[in-house]
């Protein structure tokens, strides 16, 4: 896929959305979890980075920590209490200068190098508001550009009581980006168990030797 040109890439602001509870994995503030010895946030900040103009955080616990090890903005929720990620991507909207909002996961290190560029041509071939990972099997929500014109939709979907991403993207004019042929990039760490599994396959091929009995 080309790469995007300078002047598109500066007028997307990416936010990582780091603002869960993480109850699956304890509690844990899952962007600051080490994997493979860095914080989980640093593995997507670093993917991230290179294909936008700005990046900045969202996190509601433990903002110092993400300003300090990350070097980055942070922001809040729109709301308070933990109401999910859309709240993250509204607060992000709330702050933001750029036309597009890129947002990820904290917790999906493997981000793949391409994902503004794939969710770019989506979202500018329809003409959409708002465009989402399809991975062949389902859509991931919370990996999606979007124009910053639907922050208005949001903070009214959002005070309405709902919280839903997939019922907010029914009342956008939003696409699918088929990401079919790179599923594995939106491996998605809920719980030690994950975490565990992508330590291994993250590890060097000599090291996974030597640890076979
Ligand atoms: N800003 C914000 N982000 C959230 C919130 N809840 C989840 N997220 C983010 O949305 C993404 C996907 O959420 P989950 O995988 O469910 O993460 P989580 O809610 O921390 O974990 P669980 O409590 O185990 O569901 C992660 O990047 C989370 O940080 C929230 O209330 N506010
Ligand atoms: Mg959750």
């Amino acid at each position: 896929m080309p790469p995007l040109p300078p002047d598109v890439r500066a007028r997307i602001t990416a936010v990582i959305l780091a603002g869960g509870l993480g109850r699956r994995m304890g509690g844990q503030d899952k962007g600051l979890t080490p994997l493979g010895g860095r914080p989980m946030a640093a593995w997507v900040l670093d993917r991230l980075q290179p294909q936008v103009g700005r990046v900045i955080v969202n996190a509601n616990r433990n903002q110092d920590a993400y300003g300090r090890l990350l070097g980055l903005p942070v922001v809040g929720d729109r709301l308070g209490g933990f109401q999910g990620p859309l709240a993250g991507i509204a607060g992000a909207l709330a702050q933001i200068d750029t036309p597009l909002l890129l947002a990820t996961p904290c917790d999906g290190p493997l981000l793949p190098p391409d994902l503004a560029e794939r969710l770019y041509r989506a979202l500018s071939t329809a003409r959409a508001d708002v465009a989402v990972v399809h991975d062949g099997e389902r859509l991931h929500p919370v990996f999606a550009l979007l124009r910053t014109g639907v922050r208005g939709s949001l903070e009214a979907f959002l005070a309405a009581g709902e919280r839903k991403a997939g019922h907010w993207l029914e009342r956008t004019h939003w696409v699918a980006a088929d990401c079919a042929d790179i599923a594995d990039a939106f491996v998605n760490v809920n719980d030690a168990g994950a975490l565990a599994a992508l330590e291994t396959r993250l590890r060097p091929p000599a090291a996974q030797r030597s640890t076979t009995p």
